[in-house]
Formats: structure tokens, C-alpha cells, sequence
């Protein structure tokens, strides 16, 4: 049988899986977690990657290997290939007002949107760029090079210290902010702007199922890709599909053949790993909404979901508006949680707990009427991700996404995509794999929507948004 492994090197931990090549059937995984905080020393990303190879059995047997990572995070090397500091994550905000300014400087949203199809946020490795040459221009002045989290494992996997070496893929590219995926190009003169004239060395793009090199041991490495393009590979989505992501973001995307234009800046116009698109709308605040509320109420996470499904749909009233960690869709990055409506028939453990589930399931269709604004025709919304263990959620999201959603079998499918995408490096052609999945079911509650969209409006008009 030949092998081949795929790592999910996301937000909260690296997970590795060893799949048969020709089935995609998992022979074995591990894990190992990253640590907190929203900027992390990439050597930590490192050490995790190899305690998880290892607790996965290790790679000798393994013939190919791709590495899915979170997108955005700024990983700034100098001339001789050392981390100049930490890198700043997607979801770190510090970035915000340099997003804000590198909009004007290039004459608007729209500018930005029809350039490289993404207008900067916080989240955006332009913007991260920005602030690091304002705020901290010593360590600006020492960045030769500049890639993303997939980019430097990928490079270490392969003992380079070389910068020229370094490789990325056009998924992870495009969300850099100087990267067009509608004309597969880098824009340099946006990596300038952004970088305050500096021009650090960026990865070369390795294209949908060629091989970035070897690994000393002679695994070849696939190019890597994005978590969210990752998991759509891993899923096989196609038309109709949108893929539901409820990790540390929460993200809605849809794979399609038309590259988005979007002036308002929600639905960022990413690349996926086979050659389409991939528009995409992301919150900063994904599962730890639901882990933050349980601690909260100092119970464990199936308790936290039994205490949801005991109150009623709408929480009799009361609505969480989750933006606990600032929020990124609609763009606010210093917004805090809200929960609104409350009253002493409400205002139990039990309804805080569904108040918490409904309204990040909400922020979810949010994100999908945006994808949906856009044109996309979407039949089947696929929940990935770790807080689709919850039994809460599972029950909950058909009512609020028109009565039905795809559960796909348990599994890791970034990981599983990253995995999918080193075959086609390692045979040439992108193989067919089985996704299980089942389709659950239950009443539409649009008055439950209609309840959440009311206070997050409230809330926007509040804070002046
Ligand atoms: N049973 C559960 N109920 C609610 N949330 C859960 C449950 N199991 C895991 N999670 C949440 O899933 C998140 C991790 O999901 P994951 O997709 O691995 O994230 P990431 O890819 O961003 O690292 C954590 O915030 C964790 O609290
Ligand atoms: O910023 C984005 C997408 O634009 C996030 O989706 C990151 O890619 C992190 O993903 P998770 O760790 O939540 O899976």
C-alpha cells in the first residue's frame, strides 16, 4: 500500500494523518497542540508538527506529504533564514488601522477588490506587513523574506535555510493582499505599498499538484495549501457545496469557476488548490464562543450542549452576538460580545447556553447570505470542524440553514485534503476518495435569525459600524 500524510497545522494544534493513497482511507494519526494568543513563535509551530508526525507513527513509510496550514499568519525571516519575530496570526487585530489606511492609499475598497480581490482587514498579511514597518521598523528592516505559516513548515520539512527556496501555493497566496487570483499573479507594487517601499523575497508558487521537493528522508512534499482550501479538497466540494467551518474562525466558502469582486469587503476572493476559486467569509470568533460560554458557566462541553437543547429556539428572547474576540465579518475588529434581550424568564444557564450556540450558528448565516449575495447557488452546506462535535450544534444548524445540512463522517478534512493533495503530487493526477457523510434535518427557524440579525444591527449602529 502506498502512504501518504497530510498535516492541518491550524489555530489551536497540528494534526497529522497517514492515508492510503489510492482509497484515502486513514491507516493512522496524531496530534500535538499549539500554544495561545493571537502571535506565536513559528519554531512552536515546528516542534508540534514533529510531535505529532511522531505520535502518527512517523513518515519513513510514507512516499508523499503536504502541509494545510491557518492563512494570513506574517512569518518574517532575515537574509539568512531565521525568524525575525513572532508571527503575527490571522486573527491577531493590531493590524486593524493599517488595513484601514493601505485602503485609502490605493484609492478604496473597490480598488483593492478588483486588484486582488480582497480588501484588506486586520486578518490580511498586507495589513500585517503595514503595521510591522510602522510599529516596529528594526525588525521590518531585517525581513529578507516574508511567507506564510504552510510556506515555512513546507521549507523546514525540506532542510532549506535558503529563502530563495521558499514555495507557497495559490490558495495560501491569495490571502496575502498581494496576490491575484483572478490573474494568478503576485502584485509586488501591493507587497511595496504595504511593506513601506521595502520589496522582502516571497515564496515561489508551486502550481495545483506539482511537487515543492523532497524531505532528506525522500518524502516528496506537495506545494501545501490553505486550511480552508485544504478542507475543500479534502471534502471534494464542487459546485453547490458550501463548506461550514466551525474551528477557531467560523467560515462559510463555496468552490466555484468566478473569481468575486466584492467592494464591501466581506467575501474575500481566495484561490482554491485545483485551479477554481474559492470566495470565503470569516469571523474571528468560531468554536471558543461555545467553549468560552461553557466556562463560563462552569460546565463541561456536553453538559453545555444538554443545557442548550433543554431551552427553547430563540432562547425566549435572548440573543448572543458573538463577537467576543473582536470580529473581522462585518469588519469590527474592537467589538466586543453582546447579549441582548434579557429578561428574568430568560436569563438561566440553560438559555445563555442556547443563546451562545444560536448565535454563533447565526454568524454563520451571516456569512452565507453574503457568499450568497455574491451570486453563488449553493445546495449543500457542509459543517466541518471542532465545534460540529458539539450535539448542540448538530441539532441546531439545520433549523437555521433552511432545515437541512451535510455532516460528513467524523474526520480531519484539512488534513485529509492536504493528504489528497500529496497524491496528486506523488501520482500525477488527483485521486478519487469516498467522503461519508449524512444529512441531518430539522424545522427552519427564520424567526430565530430574524431575532439574531436585529441585535447584531443594534449592536453595529451602537459602536458606529
Ligand atoms: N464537543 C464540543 N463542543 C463544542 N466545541 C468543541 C467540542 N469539541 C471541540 N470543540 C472546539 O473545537 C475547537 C477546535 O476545533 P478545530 O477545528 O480543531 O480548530 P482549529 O482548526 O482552529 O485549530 C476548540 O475551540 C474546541 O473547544
Ligand atoms: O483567517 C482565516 C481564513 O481567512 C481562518 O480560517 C484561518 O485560516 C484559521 O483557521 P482555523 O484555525 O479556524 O481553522
Amino acid at each position: 500500500m502506498t502512504l501518504v500524510a497530510g498535516v492541518d497545522s491550524s489555530t489551536q494544534s497540528c494534526k497529522v494523518v497517514v492515508c492510503d493513497a489510492d482509497t484515502g482511507a486513514v491507516v493512522r494519526s496524531g496530534s500535538a497542540p499549539h500554544p495561545g494568543g493571537t502571535e506565536v513563535d513559528p519554531e512552536d509551530w515546528w516542534l508540534a508538527l514533529t510531535a505529532a508526525i511522531s505520535a502518527a507513527g512517523g513518515i519513513d513509510d510514507v512516499a508523499a506529504l503536504s502541509v494545510a496550514g491557518q492563512q494570513h499568519g506574517m512569518v518574517c525571516l532575515d537574509a539568512a533564514g531565521h525568524v525575525v519575530r513572532e508571527a503575527l496570526l490571522w486573527n491577531d487585530t493590531r493590524s486593524a488601522a493599517a488595513a484601514d489606511d493601505l485602503i485609502t492609499e490605493f484609492g478604496g475598497p473597490r480598488a483593492w477588490a478588483e486588484a486582488v480581490g480582497v480588501v484588506p482587514v486586520a486578518a490580511i498579511t498586507a495589513a500585517k506587513l503595514r503595521w510591522l514597518a510602522d510599529h516596529e521598523p528594526d525588525h521590518a528592516d531585517e525581513t529578507a523574506a516574508v511567507c506564510l505559516p504552510h510556506d515555512w513548515l513546507t521549507w523546514k520539512l525540506a532542510g532549506s535555510t535558503d529563502i530563495g527556496a521558499l514555495t507557497t501555493d495559490r490558495s495560501d497566496a491569495s490571502g496575502t493582499g498581494y496576490f491575484s487570483a483572478a490573474d494568478e499573479e503576485y502584485r509586488t507594487d501591493l507587497l511595496q505599498l504595504a511593506f513601506r517601499d521595502r520589496l522582502p523575497g516571497i515564496p515561489r508558487i508551486v502550481g495545483p499538484g506539482e511537487a515543492a521537493g523532497k524531505t532528506s528522508g525522500g518524502v516528496v512534499l506537495g506545494a501545501g495549501v490553505g486550511d480552508n482550501a485544504a478542507a475543500a479538497l479534502g471534502l471534494q466540494a464542487g459546485p453547490g457545496d458550501a463548506i461550514v467551518s466551525l474551528g477557531t474562525s467560523g467560515v462559510v466558502s463555496a468552490v466555484g469557476e468566478v473569481p468575486p469582486c466584492d467592494a464591501s469587503g466581506i467575501v474575500a476572493g481566495f484561490a482554491d488548490a485545483t485551479g477554481r476559486h474559492l470566495p470565503l467569509v470569516c469571523t474571528l470568533n468560531g468554536a471558543p464562543v461555545l467553549a468560552a460560554t461553557a466556562q463560563m458557566l462552569d460546565v463541561d462541553l456536553a453538559r453545555f450542549a444538554d443545557l442548550a437543547l433543554s431551552a427553547p429556539a430563540g432562547a425566549d428572547g435572548l440573543t448572543m452576538v458573538p463577537y467576543l474576540g473582536g470580529e473581522r465579518s462585518p469588519n469590527l475588529p474592537a467589538a466586543t460580545g453582546t447579549l441582548a434581550g434579557i429578561t428574568p424568564a430568560n436569563f438561566s444557564a440553560a438559555h445563555v447556553a442556547r443563546a451562545a450556540v444560536e448565535g454563533l450558528l447565526c454568524s454563520l448565516v451571516y456569512c452565507r447570505n453574503r457568499i450568497e449575495d455574491q451570486g453563488i447557488n449553493v445546495q449543500r452546506f457542509l459543517f466541518i470542524g471542532g465545534g460540529t462535535k458539539s450535539s448542540a450544534v448538530r441539532a441546531i444548524a439545520p433549523a437555521l440553514f433552511d432545515g437541512t445540512v451535510v455532516l460528513p463522517a467524523d474526520g480531519e478534512y484539512v488534513a485529509l485534503g492536504a493528504a489528497r493533495q500529496a497524491a496528486w503530487a506523488l501520482i500525477g493526477e488527483l485521486p478519487e476518495w469516498r467522503v461519508e457523510s449524512e444529512t441531518i434535518t430539522a424545522t427552519p427557524t427564520p424567526e430565530v435569525f430574524a431575532q439574531y440579525a436585529a441585535a447584531a444591527k443594534w449592536y453595529s449602529a451602537a459602536v458606529g459600524g
